[in-house]
């Protein structure tokens, strides 16, 4: 193997225009490892051949990099500073020609390298298109200040390249610091690397034909992914002209130019879009603007303009710029809310379009906290809406469409039989009279006596049909009283001679004035030895009640509804009252009346007694009242008997409804069972939405007063009754027991049997089931104790609110109370073994027991408090020692006992609580 000596390496160099004195080639060659010492100094042949292609690699300029060659790079060209590029090929008004940025002017030495490698915008534009921009500035070596025309798309500043010799000594650093390759020759052509001598020397460069110019790789901005032009379709007419043409064969349109770099924790790309700085900086190009700013600012331009883009799933669209919601304003007729009984605040913000949270603030101003949720009335809703320009208008389900009011027609009124109300205090006797003027003997048949729901009879007398309604006098039945009151034409308010006003009877006078129905009092069992109807009479008057005898407007008949003595004589003046009244209605419109009562039964569905009062009802009616509706299936006057009409002032069962009606309730004939179901549906949605508004929040303290141990104690109750309107009495009188120490929260109050459903209810609100006049269904008393459910039935009210009191009572802790039982004085102590220590004592006061609990007293200090362990007398263990007797006494847990101690025995009694 033939051997190279280092001067001949030299010469081979500068043959390849690489001039190096032998002392900088033997430094150079021990830089790269080889042992040489002087330009005589030999090396092999291969290793000369290497170590001149290294220095001649390091040298020469490596080729460009051609575009998209390198995975996850991009050469972007950015024109020189010193170059004038041309124009936009096809873009016509090309950008005004500016004065040359500051790095330029700092580097007029490097206007040498310029002219082999004028800058073209486009790495990839050819020079073709290059040649065919209109205006093409002449290269030139830019002088200081001088302002050097620059087209639009010039690119980074050039590299400020002191030395003269830029092949041999690559630029220091560059001004922009865009460049991110400084050990690039400036020189190369990114086409022929190799084959394109570097220029050693700048001489006076020839004039350079723009169509030739290319860009160098020094100038590029280097970018990990290939530059995206993206074709714009439909560009606006008015910018299409100012973007320049992408490179190729043909324009693209705009081009836009991407960085693609991965996302945050790997999860999306970011592009960004260096190309938008073009359009900034007050117009002026975005090369120049480059040019001005720094590596970092640059980086940072390029940050702002990210977009994200996720890996997988549709690209979000863009949010456009500048384009701002369009307000409008809305046309007053469409200011217009409409609002049936009440609207919620989420409801009624989209309506007017203003936020939820606006309409709480002005809400919590008007004094009312609201949720979003929050029904609030039309009244409100209209305050509110007002604030903002909005009208509210109440919408209403019109019921009259349904149930229009029939003008009375004069012609068509036919008399009717008075309604008369049976009123009074409990037992003093309204049923027993009942009896006797109809003949038949209810009051008999009742359970205790008394009179629980109301019941309504149509009697015939001698003076015509009267209706009497015959209603409880237990005070539990005030809603029955009231209603009576109500619906009826004359109130006949029983007295018991012997027993003289009472509270249910002031409460029904009461009811009556409210009423404004006449009153007439009938003093009963005047029978009876120790009647004073005079005493009643006197006491009626306190209440304005003033017998005709006595000058006054009302009568007062003394009566005994066991002798029937004045019955007929009642009869007389409540037949005269009618005539008074002039009692009359028109049988021949659509019926309507009150529900007097209701209930639910076995086979027969819900049944109502219904008062006709106006029109005449029949069968295949289409009846609704409240909630319920339906078509009249049958009906049965008092007697039982099947009837197919009721002419007004008469009651009648009715079978055919949805559901048990609420006793007190209006009912209406409508044209169809249709429109029956949509008044029904109507009421229905009107009563969900006030429960709703009505909906009482539990407050903090609510909650913290009921969850410490020793808060307000409750009872539960399920209610079940015969009637409606028993159990809507039997819940009154319940709820009336709730006091401070326990409260009663009817959990339901239905008519019907007590049913396995009942049973779970109440297994899941702890409570107690209570039956009125009802029985429970078959093996739900099986299912009550498989729950743990307690069924109590009852027949008579008081019974059952006696029952619940108990029930309430329970539930409070018992008192305990000390109960003192004598006293010992110990004289002597034993120590016994087995037994301990034996006080010898003697019982100075009352009695020691072997259960008493025991205070040791010692100097009038208690010294110990515990239980007797053992009592004897003599040897024998006895129950209790009394006053006057010695005994051994042993204490649990305590021996110190001392001569002169005093044993005081007590005991502890619990005491039931009572709810007062
Ligand atoms: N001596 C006598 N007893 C009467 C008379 N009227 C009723 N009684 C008795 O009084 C008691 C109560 O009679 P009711 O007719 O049940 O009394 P009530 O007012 O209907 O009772 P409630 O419906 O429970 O309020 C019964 O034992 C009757 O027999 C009367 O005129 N004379």
């Amino acid at each position: 193997m033939s051997k190279k000596r280092v001067h001949e390496l030299k010469k081979q160099l500068e043959e390849q225009g690489i001039e190096l004195s032998n002392h900088e080639l033997v430094e150079k060659l021990h830089a790269l490892g080889y042992d040489v010492k002087s330009h005589s100094s030999s090396l092999e042949d291969d290793q000369a051949s290497t170590a001149f292609e290294r220095i001649v690699g390091e040298r020469k300029p490596k080729p460009a990099p051609v575009r998209h060659a390198g995975p996850g790079f991009v050469v972007r060209k950015h024109a020189r500073a010193d170059v004038v590029a041309p124009p936009p090929p096809v873009a016509a008004p090309a950008p005004q020609p500016q004065p040359a940025p500051e790095p330029i002017e700092e580097a007029p030495e490097a206007s040498p390298v310029a002219p082999p490698a004028p800058a073209a915008a486009p790495v990839d534009q050819p020079p073709a298109a290059a040649a065919s921009a209109a205006p093409a500035p002449q290269p030139q070596a830019a002088p200081s200040g001088a302002p050097a025309p620059q087209p639009a798309p010039a690119a980074a500043p050039v590299q400020a390249t002191p030395s003269a010799s830029p092949v041999a000594a690559p630029p220091p650093a560059t001004p922009a610091g865009v460049t991110q390759r400084p050990a690039q020759p400036m020189a190369a052509s990114s086409q022929t690397p190799s084959t394109t001598p570097p220029a050693p020397k700048p001489p006076a460069a020839p004039p350079v034909d723009p169509r030739t110019l290319r860009p160098t790789s020094t100038q590029a901005v280097v970018i990990n992914r290939p530059l995206v032009p993206v074709r714009r379709v439909t560009p606006p007419s008015s910018s299409r002209q100012s973007y320049p043409a992408a490179p190729g064969p043909r324009a693209l349109g705009e081009v836009r130019e991407f960085k693609v770099v991965p996302g945050m924790l790997g999860r999306e790309r970011e592009i960004i879009d260096v190309s938008k700085r073009r359009g900034r900086g007050g117009g002026r190009p975005a090369s120049e603007t480059q040019q001005a700013l720094s590596g970092k600012e640059l980086l940072q331009a390029a940050i702002s303009d990210r977009a994200y883009v996720p890996i997988r799933g549709k690209k979000k669209k863009p949010t456009k710029k500048g384009a701002k919601t369009q307000v409008t304003e809305r046309a007053e007729h469409k200011k217009v809310i409409r609002v049936e009984e009440s609207i919620s605040v989420s409801e009624l913000s989209q309506s007017m379009g203003v936020k939820a949270s606006d309409l709480i603030r002005k809400l919590m101003q008007l004094g009312t906290m609201a949720t979003i949720n929050q029904l609030i009335d039309a009244d409100t809703a209209a305050l509110l809406a007002t604030d903002f320009g909005f009208t509210v208008e109440k919408k209403g389900f019109e019921v009259e469409e349904f149930i229009p009011e029939v003008e009375v027609d004069e012609s068509k009124l036919v008399n009717r039989p008075p309604v008369v109300t049976v009123m009074g205090h409990v037992d003093h006797g309204k049923t027993s009279l009942l009896d006797a003027i109809r003949q038949a003997d209810v009051a008999a048949g009742e359970a205790g006596g008394i009179t629980q729901h109301i019941g309504a009879y149509s009697v015939q007398t001698p003076k015509g049909p009267i209706t009497f309604l015959d209603t409880p006098g237990h005070e539990a039945f005030t809603a029955m009283r009231e209603r009576g009151a109500k619906v009826t034409d004359l109130v006949v308010l029983v007295v018991a001679a012997d027993d003289g006003v009472m509270p249910q009877t002031a409460e029904a006078i009461k009811h009556a004035q409210a009423a404004g129905v006449t009153i007439l009092v009938a003093i009963n069992k005047i029978d009876k030895p120790g009647a004073t109807p005079e005493r009643v009479m006197q006491q009626l008057t306190e209440y304005k009640l003033v017998p005709e005898q006595w000058g006054g407007e009302t009568i007062m008949l003394p009566v005994s509804a066991r002798t029937k003595q004045g019955v007929p004589e009642l009869l007389e003046y409540i037949a005269l009252q009618a005539e008074v009244l002039d009692l009359k209605s028109n049988p021949e419109t659509l019926a309507a009346g009150h529900v007097i009562e209701a209930k639910l039964e076995k086979g027969r569905g819900p049944v109502a007694t219904v008062l006709v009062e106006e029109g005449t009802l029949r069968v295949g009616d289409a009846i609704v009242t409240g909630i319920h509706y339906g078509r009249v299936r049958a009906m049965m006057n008092e007697r039982g008997e099947q009837v197919k009409e009721v002419p007004p002032g008469y009651p009648v069962e009715v079978l055919g409804l949805s559901g048990v009606p609420v006793a007190g309730d209006e009912f209406n004939i409508v044209e169809d069972e249709k429109a029956a179901k949509e008044v029904a549906a109507h009421r229905a949605e009107k009563a969900r939405q006030k429960e709703l508004g009505s909906v009482k929040r539990a407050t903090l303290e609510d909650l913290f007063a009921k969850s410490k141990p020793g808060g307000q104690k409750e009872l539960n109750v399920v209610v079940k009754a015969d009637v409606q309107g028993s159990a809507e009495a039997v819940s009154q009188a319940l709820q009336k027991l709730a006091g401070k120490k326990v409260g009663v929260k009817i959990l339901t109050s239905a008519v019907g049997a007590i049913t396995e459903s009942d049973v779970l209810t109440a297994a899941a609100g702890k409570a107690v089931i209570v039956g009125f006049n009802t029985k429970p269904e078959t093996k739900v008393e099986q299912i009550a104790s498989q729950q743990g459910v307690k069924i109590l039935q009852f027949s008579i009210i008081y019974e059952a609110v006696d029952a619940i009191r108990t029930e309430m009572e329970d539930l409070l802790e018992p008192i305990i109370k000390e109960k003192p039982l004598g006293k010992a004085e110990v004289r002597q102590l034993f120590s016994i073994p087995k037994a301990g220590t034996i006080a010898g004592s003697a019982v100075t006061e009352g009695v020691i027991k072997r259960s008493a609990h025991v205070r040791i007293v010692r100097e009038r200090k208690v010294v110990f408090q515990g239980k007797i362990a053992t009592l004897r007398r003599f040897k024998d263990d006895v129950k209790e020692v009394a006053q006057g007797f010695e005994c051994g006494i042993g204490i649990e847990g305590f021996t110190d006992l001392k001569p002169g101690d005093v044993v005081d025995a007590y005991e502890l009694e619990q005491i039931r609580q009572s709810l007062e």
